[in-house]
């Protein structure tokens, strides 16, 4: 039987100080915190405040979050590369980078995320992953869902249901995973497909997997009754009552020092500017007195910003001059592609009609 945990707002708790005095006394605790928001940049920030501020020596966190559609890519990714974001854009597609390393994946309402917050020195993976198991099977036993060595969760040993990150701070830990219910497994291939050709670069890349939805494979996994089960599963094991408290990231009294956190995930320095030192190297063609011109362009990236450019015309097209003047005006703007594209042809054209 499957016992409903109790979900309390978390704002009495700590404004009585009940969770310090009590959660502190026992790693033998587990609290499950379960976000009102669905706003990745807040869930996002939430992490890092647990990460930052709490004193996680003798206990252990769940955070229990959905987001609205997005996309978040690792700390070490170039989200040029790693999905689509012109569609992005056209369809209100978030993109976040988060604190953790790995690959991209997509999320919306259909898929859940779980961080769970240890010391470093408790920090399992595979353990927390046992623990998600043992809860789908609770809701449907005949469910064949296995952890692989790189801490995916696969379905009917194919399809790859949840992905696994983590941060290890110097005392703190998190592993953080998804779990696909009934997230768009249409759209989610589509948006991870870059469009771009021509980056070289050493960032982390994403190893693409066939993925399902659990609610596929049987109606009862669904989000609502995994979040239940979930919680009820790690508050059995630590013999507690399955309690979940709601809390809303937006909460200053609650996280003070949220909103910066917060701001802090959505700056353009943080989404692209992290991005590690990438070349591009790409043709291009644009019309010109009904004749098309081939152009070369060849740019390194620092930062999110192009620190390099070159761009080869045919030479009776545009003067040498000409040439380096468009690539200094290029320089120390900020990379973006269609923007650039866009950029370099209006120049082109602006200055070979000179
Ligand atoms: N939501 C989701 N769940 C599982 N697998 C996914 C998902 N979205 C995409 N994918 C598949 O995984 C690969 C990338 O696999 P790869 O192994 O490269 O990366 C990961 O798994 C990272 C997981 C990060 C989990 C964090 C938890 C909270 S915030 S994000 C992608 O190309 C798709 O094929």
């Amino acid at each position: 039987m499957i016992i409903r945990p109790m979900i309390r707002s978390f704002h009495s708790l700590f404004a009585l100080r009940i969770i310090p005095a009590r959660y502190e006394s026992s790693v033998k605790e587990g609290v499950i915190l379960q976000s009102t928001s669905n706003n990745v940049y807040e869930n996002l920030a939430i992490e890092d405040w647990i990460h930052d501020q709490m004193n996680l020596e003798n206990k252990n966190v769940l955070f229990i979050w959905r987001n609205a559609p997005a996309v978040v890519i690792g700390r070490h990714q170039n989200p040029w590369r790693e999905c689509n974001l012109p569609l992005m854009r056209e369809r209100g597609i978030c993109l976040a980078r988060r604190r953790s390393g790995g690959g991209t994946v997509y999320h919306d309402l259909g898929n859940i995320n779980l961080t769970f917050f240890t010391s470093r020195k408790r920090y399992d993976r595979m353990k927390n992953l046992e623990l998600v198991i043992r809860a789908l099977k609770a809701l449907q036993h005949q469910v064949d869902v296995q952890a692989t060595s790189r801490f995916d969760l696969l379905l009917d040993k194919k399809f790859k249901i949840s992905g696994t990150a983590a941060k290890l701070g110097r005392t703190v830990a998190y592993h953080h995973c998804t779990l696909l219910c009934s997230a768009n497994s249409s759209l989610l291939p589509i948006v991870l497909q870059s469009p771009y050709h021509g980056i070289e670069s050493n960032a982390t890349p994403s190893v693409p997997s066939l993925v399902k939805n659990l609610s596929d494979a049987d109606s009862s996994l669904n989000c609502e009754s995994i979040m239940d089960v979930v919680a009820s599963e790690y508050s059995a094991h630590y013999n507690n009552k399955p309690h979940v408290h709601l809390i809303d990231p937006k909460d200053e009294s609650l996280f003070p020092g949220i909103s910066q956190k917060k701001r802090d995930l959505c700056t353009w320095d943080w989404i692209y500017g992290k991005t590690p030192k990438f070349s591009l190297k790409t043709t291009f063609q644009i019309l010109y007195r009904n004749s098309i011109v081939d152009i070369k362009l060849s740019m390194q990236i620092k930062n999110g910003y192009i620190e390099e450019c070159s761009l080869e015309f045919p030479n009776y097209w545009l003067s040498k001059d000409l040439s380096n003047d468009l690539q200094s005006a290029l320089v120390g703007c900020k990379f973006c592609p269609t923007e650039t594209a866009f950029f370099i042809k209006y120049l082109v054209k602006d200055l070979s009609s000179r």
